[in-house]
């Protein structure tokens, strides 16, 4: 089965509620792309494509400085938020068995004031772009979320209550930028990709594309390709939800292989990782028991030491 695409106009960003009725249809519509896919496209978010490409823009002029003027802004050098700003080419690995990945990202995680952002002068709005766009994709995870606890049966709040603290230090959901430069496949390393086979880490992600190059993996164990669809949010299951819901959601491993030789195009992409709460103790939602109660801070920082190695 292919992703399915799913329009999420009744609900968009542009209109207030939704009326039971489109809830329903859209609950219904959810369900069956998270239990069978794990991964839906939604057209009319209210997010437009505009957004997305200034967010795209002001990364790109971030990314396109040389190293030493990135450094400063390194990941883990934020005393409030180690997870905040640039990771350098070939530092993470998203598959633990494979070379570093063949990209460069900037964690929007903290929005705290003590935060040091790129100069107006280096990256004209650097900070404004990403911390506006951050508050959009927040309001539209949320949304998502209250239809997605609708269409288990849930309390219509269930997910929202433990999604409260988004934007600050105390939950560890993080808008990232991701550059992946053009790639010499005669220097690469032995099985290097853009981005090693992985599942997402929390709740739900929302990614945006600026061209084809995902590969989500079917129940049958083949990688296809998800098409690049403008306008639209490629929105997937991560780890925590799969465990929350006892495995009626699913959260399927992705990738981005090189590019085929010859091709010197860049890619850029962005996700935003939707977490619960730090505290959040996530126990499965059916009663059922079948994994562990865990807090979301807990779980996130076990599987940051998987990708980065244990410090
Ligand atoms: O760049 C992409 O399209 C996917 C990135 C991704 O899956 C991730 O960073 O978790
Ligand atoms: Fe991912």
């Amino acid at each position: 089965m292919s992703i399915p695409v799913v329009d999420f106009g009744a609900y968009s960003l542009s209109e207030g509620d939704v009326t039971d009725e489109q809830l329903h249809k859209l609950s219904k519509e959810l369900r069956t792309a998270f239990t069978e896919v794990g991964f839906v496209f939604l057209q009319n978010t209210g997010i437009t494509q505009e957004e997305v490409d200034r967010v795209m823009g002001v990364s790109k002029e971030f990314f396109l400085q040389p190293d030493e003027l990135k450094q400063p802004f390194s990941r883990r050098s934020f005393a409030n938020n180690l997870n905040h700003g640039w990771v350098s080419l070939e530092t993470e690995r998203l598959n633990p068995r494979r070379p570093g990945d063949l990209k460069e990202a900037f964690n929007t995680a903290s929005l705290h004031p003590d935060i040091k952002w790129p100069s107006s002068d280096a990256v004209p709005g650097f900070q404004g772009i990403q911390t506006c766009f951050f508050q959009r994709c927040k309001e539209l995870s949320l949304r998502v979320l209250r239809v997605m606890a609708h269409s288990l049966g849930l309390d219509p709040e269930v997910f929202l209550s433990t999604h409260q603290l988004i934007g600050t230090d105390e939950n560890g959901t993080t808008l990232r930028s991701l550059y992946y430069p053009p790639v010499n496949s005669e220097k690469a390393k032995e099985g290097q990709l853009r981005c090693g086979e992985h599942s997402d880490y929390g709740s739900i992600t929302l990614l945006f594309q600026s061209s084809e190059g995902l590969q989500v993996r079917r129940r049958s164990g083949e990688f296809i390709c998800a098409p690049s669809i403008p306008g639209a949010v490629l929105i997937n299951i991560a780890d925590l939800m799969q465990r929350w819901t006892s495995d009626h959601f699913v959260s399927v491993l992705h990738r981005v292989l090189l590019p085929p030789a010859g091709d010197s195009n860049t890619r850029q992409s962005m996700a935003f990782f939707v977490q619960p709460d730090d505290a959040a103790l996530i126990t499965c939602c059916d009663g059922s028991n079948k994994y562990p109660p865990v807090t979301a801070g807990d779980y996130l920082i076990e599987r940051f030491n998987d990708s980065y190695g244990r410090s």
